[in-house]
């Protein structure tokens, strides 16, 4: 599946967003090296800080159908904002861990601006699972 038809899938997949507090929603498409597609929106709740971001959403739903580290080929990511949305440094550092270094990310819009990066690149300086080899 091409960036243009994941990019579709990821705005089909914002009109599911649960966001009765923001009203800002949110969707995420992640394509598996398989070709499979996982979906993601944000889920919100009453208790704000447990709402769960499009990009997590997307990942944890790959992750729960059997999906690993590393399987990944692309996420692409669509919000309501002027330019490409940018994730949450919560979002980063999952995307970072399950996506790889490399994971190719494309952050779009509902007007058509697209900034690609990677998951490398969206956080710099990570901490991650090595910074615990030390223990
Ligand atoms: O990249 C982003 C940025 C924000 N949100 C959600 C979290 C919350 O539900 C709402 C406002 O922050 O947007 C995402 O899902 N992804
Ligand atoms: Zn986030």
């Amino acid at each position: 599946m091409n960036t243009e038809q994941l990019i579709e899938e990821a705005k089909a997949a914002r009109l599911k967003a649960y966001t009765p507090y923001s009203s800002f929603k949110v969707g995420a498409a992640l394509l598996a090296s398989d070709g499979r597609v996982f979906h993601g929106c944000n889920v919100e709740n009453a208790s704000y800080g447990l709402c769960n971001c499009a990009e997590r959403t997307a990942f944890f739903s790959a992750i729960a159908h059997g999906y690993k580290p590393g399987d990944f080929d692309k996420l692409v990511v669509v919000g309501e904002t002027d330019g490409p949305i940018a994730p949450c440094g919560a979002c980063r550092q999952v995307i970072l861990e399950l996506g790889g270094n490399a994971l190719p990310v494309v952050l779009t819009n509902l007007t058509g601006d697209v900034f690609e990066t990677t998951a490398a690149a969206q956080l710099p300086n990570a901490f991650g699972g090595q910074d615990l080899q030390r223990r």
